[in-house]
């Protein structure tokens, strides 16, 4: 009998560099952590199932709302160590050798954007002295566009500080959220900072139709890696800057493939980059 030729894709090594923290939790991890928030109820109502996008196209809004839930459990050092562990133990199962996850900090009722951070830098080092196979972990603080600049500014002081206690853990600064009535330029200064102290940049870009002028900006200003970029070839110019600039484009199919977190728009986008 021939032998089987399938690929054991699973254990094939994988570098992972675009896992948004909350946007990586799988349903049976969002489980979890609505049992230890809410314990004796019963089980999660059914949107706590996953990120599965549900209708054939969402609006990019739309896909923000579904963080609300993820960041309502996260809201605890405990649940949030929790969480970074989860993702860790399921990226090594999926045959992830090297994983950045990127976050937003998050000050919350019951924990300052400081522990925030420093919770998940814990929970990283503890995974890996736990099992040393696990992946190696690097940490992405993100700035949320649509909390603006002032809300940016206080970040990147508790990202520096961080830093000094966790020695080659933070890597760079990703700018993330939902770019509707945001302006690129506000962040500028932010991120040139940012880049000044060492820190690489990670642009989401191109995020929705009509931003030529901002794309280039973007492109102009520079950047490590492009997140998305999905719209990035509605101008010939753009376009061929960001060939030119040979900048990576980080294609967010999904950090784990136990969240479903593939629109169609995605798709689209991997084709085009394809070709
Ligand atoms: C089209 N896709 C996207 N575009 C832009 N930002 C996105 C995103 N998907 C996720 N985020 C950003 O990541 C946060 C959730 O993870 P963290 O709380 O940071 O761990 C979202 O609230 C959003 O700010």
């Amino acid at each position: 009998m021939a032998e089987s030729t399938e690929m054991d894709y699973k254990s094939l090594p994988k570098i992972e560099l675009h896992a948004h923290l909350n946007g990586s939790l799988s349903t049976s991890c969002l489980t979890e952590l609505y049992h230890m928030k809410y314990p004796n109820t019963d089980d999660p109502p059914s949107h706590i199932n996953g990120y599965k996008i549900l209708d054939k196209f969402v609006e990019l809004k739309d896909c923000f709302e579904r963080f609300k839930y993820a960041h309502d459990l996260t809201d605890t050092p405990k649940r949030l160590k929790r969480a970074t562990e989860i993702i860790i133990n399921e990226c090594h199962d999926d045959g992830v050798v090297y994983l950045e996850i990127r976050t937003t900090p998050r000050a919350t009722e019951h924990m300052t954007k400081e522990v925030y951070l420093s919770t998940i830098c814990e929970a990283i080092i503890e995974c890996h002295e736990k099992e040393p196979k696990n992946p190696i972990v690097k940490l992405i603080p993100s700035f949320d566009r649509s909390k603006g600049v002032n809300d940016a500014r206080d970040t990147l002081d508790v990202v520096l500080k961080v830093r000094e206690k966790f020695p080659g853990m933070i890597v760079g600064i990703d700018l993330s959220g939902n770019p509707e009535n945001t302006n690129f330029q506000d962040f500028k200064p932010l991120l040139q900072e940012a880049r000044n102290a060492g820190l690489k940049l990670t642009l989401h870009c191109a995020e929705t139709a009509g931003t030529e002028e901002e794309n280039m900006e973007m492109l102009e200003f520079g950047m490590d890696r492009m997140g998305h970029g999905t719209f990035m070839d509605e101008s010939p110019d753009t376009w061929l800057t960001l060939r030119e600039k040979k900048i990576p484009v980080e294609c967010c199919i999904t950090s784990n493939l136990k969240c479903a977190t593939v629109p169609d728009i995605t798709k689209h986008h991997i084709q085009k980059l394809l070709h």
